[in-house]
């Protein structure tokens, strides 16, 4: 070819590669392979099908007939125009349920001339179904691989011999379509022009198609010389050949380029045809384009649905993993839980096997010593068998004892019955014996009144101020310095009197002397004990216990023994003393305590409290205040209205001392602590304790409260032990400043003391007991007619100390003058 213009038929080999199949060798190929199917073939290039009966006559009547359709004759477009068109003019046979049945997908028709290839199926409703057949994987497979699926015997397409050109090929297809008979087959025809595919298969068959298409055009460009460019330009033929002639050779050229003019328009007539061939296979690939993108939706889709599905099975996997992960976790805190449990009861029954093994130990031990107790029993019961036999020997030997024995007992029973009756007899002399103790007991009582009574009769009968006279004796230098002692005790009968001899030189120097007779109570000489002083003291001590105010004050010039006499030694503590040299407040304490005792067996009960105080300068001060509280007198002066002592008369007529010290005196010991922490004070309260107590009067009060719980009766006593003073005459004491004034006030309080005396004395209707705190304070012991006085007057027995001695046996001489008053017992 020299035009350069392609041959129309060369358009034809390109289908061969339209859906990716090989083009067939050859039909005659397809139908030899399909021989051995489970169709029955005609020779005749028709196939005959019991059914469907449609299908079977469409095949009979195309293969009946060379379908020879001009390329110019318009393609019906769709099946149902086939099949119509058939109907009508190729006698095709469409059974009523093939003509209900709904076309899905109508595939393009090629036009006539080509060649047919019709799948008797019609196409499911739906793209589901549509889906659902394609799903089928061996349908598919056998579809897809085109030519060679449908050659292939499996698939069992049924064939015929040879068809000749131009006929309708129909092949079975068994899987690919269900179990429908009428639906797998494809019925191929060649009708001289491309072929045409009918399938209700989407995408199966437009496989199907693409490669019937291909083989069909192959086989047209192959087969049908007619159609193609080869056979057109065989058709053609040659082009006529432009000789060369020349220019007078008209007819000549003109001929040629006739015949040229001819081939050029049947050249032109064949491009026609194969234009429309063109547009056809155009218009089929357009079909299948959609076709695809059809199919690339619904896969699109399926995908979409696939991944929800993976997404959805995702979620549920990760939640199956949580869930998992979850249990996983209980399962490990439950094997931790359970791993600690096995350890602690491994634990446990680790102890539990140690305690076993100690206590089969232990067992193992005691059985032992049980083996070697019950051998040991053994012997023992060996040794009992012996005894027992021993014992039953003495047992008969004990019965003939144990009668002997109970004839005794019932002896001793008789004595004892005799005894009882003794013990009744007895027991009845008891109760009389009570009864006469209780008879005695109240006459007791009786007479322990008309005793006080007595006692205090006694003591009014000896005066109700009386005074002892004391003499101690010569200490130390004393002694040697006295050759001859003053004093003379003329009545050693009686030991009231005493005689003091004062020597003196007259104005022609000779010496004189003048002997001074005094008579008291009772004169107590320089060897007098202590106890001797107390036997006498203790009947007033007595008269305090039974409710009298009793005074006892000690009078004398410093130095003279009255603290001697009131207390004892100086050292007086609470420590342990001898009580042979104790003074009167200690052991009137001691016999009070002794007497209470005595009485309470007969209803009586006391109670005892103490005080003690000094007057110093007319200013009283309080010796039991505790240890370090200020007890100067400065203190007390300077105003301290809270501590500062005053005497002043309770509602019951007592004397009492505002914010002084009481101390329960429940002990004869609590004395002489009482008496320490006195001294302890005056310690304190100056440089000089014996200067001190020289120049104060110590007055210890003592109250005695009894009640007898029997007769009801009660008393209160006041017990006043006093150490005064000393009684220095101003004039011979050469004092001056403090002293003088301490000396003068010492003077003075017992000045007043002595005109209280000498008041009661006279009977005065006014006693002057205010005019110094001394007599104030002791004002209900020196009560008028109601109180029992003693007075020591302690004396000196040095020569130098005549003339003071001579004072205070003066003074005391006229104390023991006055007659006071009848006491009065103060009980009720
Ligand atoms: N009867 C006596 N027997 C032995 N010694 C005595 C006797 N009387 C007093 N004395 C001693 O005489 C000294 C002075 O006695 P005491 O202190 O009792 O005198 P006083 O009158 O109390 O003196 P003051 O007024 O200074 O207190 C003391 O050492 C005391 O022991």
């Amino acid at each position: 070819m020299t035009t350069g213009i392609r041959p129309p038929g060369s358009m034809l080999k390109q289908p061969s590669k339209i859906g990716g199949l090989r083009p067939p060798t050859s039909l005659a190929t397809v139908a030899a392979s399909a021989t051995n199917g489970k169709r029955k073939l005609v020779d005749d290039g028709a196939e005959t099908y019991s059914r469907p009966q449609s299908a079977a006559s469409l095949s009979s009547q195309i293969s009946g007939r060379q379908l020879k359709a001009p390329v110019s004759k318009a393609p019906p477009h769709n099946v149902e125009t086939i099949h119509a068109g058939r109907r009508s003019s190729q006698g095709f046979k469409v059974t009523p349920k093939q003509e209900n049945r709904p076309v899905g997908v109508t595939q393009p028709v090629i036009g006539a001339g080509a060649k047919v290839s019709a799948v008797g199926r019609v196409a499911p409703r739906n793209v589901a179904k549509v889906g659902a057949a394609r799903r089928l994987p061996a349908s598919r497979t056998a579809i897809t691989k085109g030519r060679a699926a449908v050659t292939g015997a499996p698939s069992g397409i049924a064939k015929s011999n040879q068809p000749p050109h131009g006929s309708i090929k129909r092949r079975r297809i068994d899987a690919p379509f269900g179990s429908d008979n009428s639906a797998n087959f494809i019925t191929t025809g060649s009708i001289g022009g491309p072929t045409l595919h009918t399938s209700p298969s989407l995408k199966g068959m437009s496989t199907i198609g693409n490669g019937f298409l291909g083989e069909s055009l192959g086989a047209a460009e192959d087969e049908d010389g007619s159609d193609s460019d080869d056979g057109d330009d065989d058709e053609l033929g040659p082009p006529p050949v432009m000789r060369a002639r020349p220019d007078s050779d008209v007819k000549g050229r003109l001929k040629d380029l006739e015949a040229w003019s001819a081939y050029m328009i049947k050249k032109h007539q064949t491009t026609r045809k194969t234009k429309k061939l063109l547009s056809v296979k155009l218009e089929h690939n357009s079909t299948q384009v959609t076709q695809l993108e059809y199919d690339k939706k619904i896969l699109e889709a399926k995908i979409q649905e696939t991944e929800k599905q993976a997404i959805a099975v995702q979620e549920s996997l990760a939640e199956r993993q949580r869930q998992l992960q979850e249990e996983k976790r209980k399962h490990e805190d439950e094997t931790d839980e359970l791993q600690r449990q096995f350890k602690r009861q491994a634990e446990k029954m680790e102890d539990d096997y140690r305690l076993l093994k100690k206590a089969s130990r232990e067992l193992q031990e005691s059985l032992d010593a049980t083996k070697t107790s019950l051998k040991a029993k053994r012997d023992e019961c060996v040794r009992l068998e012996g005894t027992i036999s021993k014992q039953a020997s003495d047992q008969l030997e004990l019965e003939s004892n144990c009668r002997g024995l109970r004839a005794k007992l019932e002896h001793l029973e008789d004595v004892a019955n005799e005894r009882e009756i003794r013990i009744a007899e007895l027991e009845e002399d008891v109760a009389s014996r009570d009864h006469s103790i209780d008879i005695l007991e109240a006459k007791l009582r009786s007479e322990e009144s008309m005793r006080r009574k007595l006692h205090n009769t006694i003591q009014e009968l000896k005066g109700n101020i009386r005074v002892f006279c004391r003499v101690r004796p010569l200490l130390g230098e004393e002694k040697a310095a006295a050759s001859l002692l003053p004093l003379s005790f003329p009545d050693c009968e009686d030991q009231n009197e005493v005689e003091l001899m004062q020597s003196s030189e007259n104005a022609l120097g000779k010496s004189t002397s003048k002997t001074f007779p005094f008579k008291f109570d009772r004169v107590f000489a320089p060897d007098s004990s202590q106890n001797m002083v107390f036997d006498e003291v203790s009947q007033l001590i007595q008269s305090a216990l039974d409710g009298y105010p009793v005074c006892i004050f000690a009078y004398g010039q410093t130095g003279s023994g009255k603290t001697h006499t009131m207390q004892g030694p100086d050292a007086i503590s609470a420590s342990g003393m001898d009580e042979e040299i104790l003074g009167i407040i200690p052991r009137a304490v001691k016999q009070i305590y002794e007497n209470t005792s005595k009485l309470t067996e007969r209803g009586w009960e006391y109670s005892l409290e103490g005080q003690f105080l000094e007057i110093y300068n007319e200013t009283l001060q309080d010796l039991l205040a505790p240890s370090g509280r200020s007890t100067q007198a400065s203190d007390k002066q300077a105003g301290d209205k809270q501590s500062k002592l005053d005497i002043y008369q309770d509602n019951e007529g007592h004397t009492r001392v505002k914010n002084l010290t009481m101390v329960k005196v429940d002990s004869a010991e609590r004395v002489h602590w009482l008496l320490a922490r006195a001294a302890e004070n005056r310690t304190v309260a100056a440089t000089n304790c014996n200067e001190r107590s020289s120049r104060s009067h110590s007055v210890f009060t003592l109250y005695l409260r009894g009640k007898n719980t029997l007769t009801g009766e009660s008393s209160t006593g006041v017990l006043n032990l006093i150490d005064l003073a000393g009684s220095e005459r101003l004039s011979n004491s050469g004092s001056s400043g403090d002293r003088l004034k301490e000396t003068q006030a010492i003077n003075k309080s017992l000045a007043c003391l002595g005109d209280v005396i000498a008041a009661l004395a006279k009977g005065s209707r006014h006693i002057p007991y205010r005019n110094s705190k001394l007599t104030h304070l002791l004002q209900e012991s020196l009560g008028a007619g109601n109180s029992k006085t003693l007075m020591f007057v302690c004396v000196n027995p040095s020569p130098g100390s005549t003339q003071e001695s001579l004072c205070s046996l003066q003074f005391a001489t006229k104390v023991n003058s006055c007659q006071i008053g009848t006491a009065r017992r103060q009980a009720a």
